[in-house]
């Protein structure tokens, strides 16, 4: 099957970047959130990021143009049903993924392939919920969208072949490089990206140093462009803690059991950069440790 319209589901940080690059790249997409002014502030996102890779120079003012024309926005699920693709990029909660391809089953048309975007859930358990698990299977892009070159693919236990090389066709015209990752617990990148995440949150709770030291310890000790707990408010907290939860009660292991003090801060609504505080405060004009 070859895949020319794609609806995107969820129109937060990852909704709005995989729509822009996938406007880019020619396909037509719909982005579709229950919340319309999340769409008007997506859609002005996209555009402020086209702007900046035009004057650039990494495209042309008319593809921007052809690309901001090739995105729809839509509060309605049923008016994805027509599509070839679905990308589900809702919040990272198993009853909410759940909901919207229940939501959505009765309006598909029959070829139409279901992805999510989860960061760690069980493809085979979230396909059990859909009409065609054998059409359904992980596509995982990572934050920023339109920088990052890597995107996971992870097929169900019954994701048929036909599936995963047109998602995979996809990820080929968009530019971007894909592995394949099997279907365990957070698959590949964050298996081993949100445990470090974890003890770096761990580190700022047992004093073993301050938040401006452990960010400024991995940048120059490791060469990594953010610190982690910078990484972890650019992700999103919530986004960490429920990938830990995850990892913690799939793999029965006490190595991965989540901060307390990510818990706490989940808990004060200190989500991160999208709250504009996590552990840093964004208010200002450059970021301040919250506390
Ligand atoms: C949780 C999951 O399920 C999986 C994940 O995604 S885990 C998270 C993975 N992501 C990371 O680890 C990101 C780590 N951080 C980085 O790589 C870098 O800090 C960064 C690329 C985000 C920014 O790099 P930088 O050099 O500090 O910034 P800057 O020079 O301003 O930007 C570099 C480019 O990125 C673009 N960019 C930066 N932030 C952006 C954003 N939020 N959205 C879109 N584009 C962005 C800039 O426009 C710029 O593009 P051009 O080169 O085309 O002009
Ligand atoms: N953040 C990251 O770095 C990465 C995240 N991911 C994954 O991508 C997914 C989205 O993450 P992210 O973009 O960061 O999260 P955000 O919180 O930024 O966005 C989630 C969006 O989905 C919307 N939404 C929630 N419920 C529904 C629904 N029933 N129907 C339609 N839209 C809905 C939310 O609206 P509202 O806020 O109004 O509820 C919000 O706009 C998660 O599965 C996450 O694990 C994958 C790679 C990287």
């Amino acid at each position: 099957m070859t895949i020319e319209t794609i609806g995107v589901l969820g129109a937060g940080q990852m909704g709005s970047g995989i729509a822009h690059v996938l406007a880019i790249a020619g396909f037509e997409v719909s982005l579709m959130d229950v919340d319309a002014d999340r769409l008007v502030a997506a859609v002005a996102k996209i555009s402020e990021d086209m702007d900046r890779q035009v004057a650039r120079g990494t495209i042309a003012a008319e593809a921007m143009l052809s690309a901001v024309g090739r995105l729809r926005t839509t509060v309605n699920l049923p008016e994805l049903g027509t599509l070839d693709l679905i990308i589900e990029t809702a919040a990272e909660s198993e009853p909410v993924k759940l909901k919207l391809f229940d939501d959505l089953r009765p309006h598909l048309k029959p070829e139409a392939i279901l992805t999510s975007n989860t960061s760690s859930l069980s493809i085979t358990r979230l396909a059990g919920r859909t009409r065609k698990p054998e059409q359904f299977m992980g596509l995982h892009f990572m934050n920023p969208v339109p920088v990052m070159q890597l995107v996971e693919l992870i097929r169900g236990i019954v994701t048929s072949n036909e599936t995963f090389e047109a998602v995979r066709a996809v990820v080929q015209r968009l530019g971007k490089t894909a592995v394949v990752a099997e279907d365990y617990p957070a698959f590949i990148v964050n298996r081993i990206l949100v445990p470090m995440i974890n003890e770096a949150v761990y580190t700022l709770y047992e004093g073993v140093g301050s938040v401006f030291d452990i960010d400024q310890s991995m940048k120059l000790g490791a060469n990594h462009p953010m610190g982690p707990l910078e990484l972890a408010d650019f992700i999103g907290l919530d986004t960490c803690l429920a990938i830990m939860n995850v990892l913690h009660e799939g793999l029965a292991d006490s190595k991965y059991r989540p901060c307390p003090l990510l818990v706490k801060y989940v808990e004060a609504g200190w989500l991160g950069r999208k709250v504009a505080r996590g552990f840093y405060d964004y208010c200002g004009d450059t970021p301040v440790p919250s506390r």
